[in-house]
């Protein structure tokens, strides 16, 4: 059984309906240039936009019928942006992801469990726990982000460029510790624009572009050059690392470079 399948679903600007099925155990990027309705899809995935046309199921059940507490308990969503005025310690904000698992209205009586301490420590945040989040760095603010996501400890974990603000470390040790959770039985979903990323890292991908869907699979069926340059109107040959033995992009110049 799929524990994610989009049935015939349609979304502005997603015109050409999606039937895809999602496995438990993989980690699926999302790739598109800016625009191509990444960030759209995975709302829609969320439950939080109603689509166009088609539907979304979560272990069979549609996500639409689901009430968001019931949606918590299937999908943990990550936005691409998080406000930057969110009036709450990084711990206060971390200990929100586990309101599904409240029986009555949310209180803060999560503290210490260990879903919130082991999040907090993945994500490296331990000496910030009692920091407003107005008062954390981009990239805190989006580690805080991720560990609320771990803390929900949903099956589907659908992050919206879980990345894009990290350095390095972060950047490896995050994908590290979403391939570890994968293999653990979480589905995870992410809208990657690191291209490098998403080859090493992800199982299979979903590619869309301005108004369709171009393709998915595995990645070594969908990442090809001419899906790099249909997509993404640029050259780029794939070689096989030496050192990771593993495959990786080399860009040609623009032509504005030369
Ligand atoms: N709140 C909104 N109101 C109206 N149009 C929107 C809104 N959010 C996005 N759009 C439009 O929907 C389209 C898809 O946007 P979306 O954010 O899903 O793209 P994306 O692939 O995630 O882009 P990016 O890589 O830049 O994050 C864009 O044309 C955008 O202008």
């Amino acid at each position: 059984m799929a524990m994610l399948r989009l049935e015939q679903l349609s979304q502005h600007p997603i015109l050409r309906p999606l039937d895809v099925s999602l496995d438990a155990g993989k980690v699926v990027g999302i790739i598109g240039p800016n625009g191509a309705g990444k960030s759209t899809l995975m709302r829609t995935i969320a439950g939080l936009l109603t689509p166009t046309g088609g539907q979304v199921f979560v272990n069979e059940t549609p996500v639409q019928k689901l009430s968001s507490r019931q949606r918590a308990h299937h999908i943990a969503y990550l936005p691409q942006q998080l406000p930057d005025d969110i009036p709450y310690t990084v711990q206060e904000f971390v200990e929100m992801g586990r309101y599904s698992h409240q029986r009555v209205t949310f209180r803060a009586s999560e503290r210490g469990t260990p879903a919130v301490r082991r999040a907090i420590a993945q994500m490296g945040l331990e000496e910030l726990v009692d920091t407003p989040l107005q008062h954390v760095s981009g990239g805190e603010r989006q580690r805080a982000g991720i560990a609320r996501c771990l803390a929900q400890e949903s099956p589907v974990q659908l992050l919206d460029e879980p990345i894009a603000s990290l350095d390095v470390y972060y950047q490896l040790d995050i994908m590290t510790q979403l391939r570890k959770m994968a293999q653990a039985g979480h589905l995870i979903l992410i809208a990657i624009h690191h291209l490098e990323f998403a080859l090493r890292f992800c199982d299979d991908l979903l590619v869309i572009r301005n108004g369709d869907f171009y393709d998915t699979g595995p990645v070594a069926d969908v990442f090809t050059s001419k899906m790099v340059r249909d997509v993404f109107h640029i050259d780029a040959t794939l070689f096989v690392d030496p050192f990771l033995n593993h495959s990786r992009l080399s860009f040609s110049p623009l032509d504005s470079e030369t």
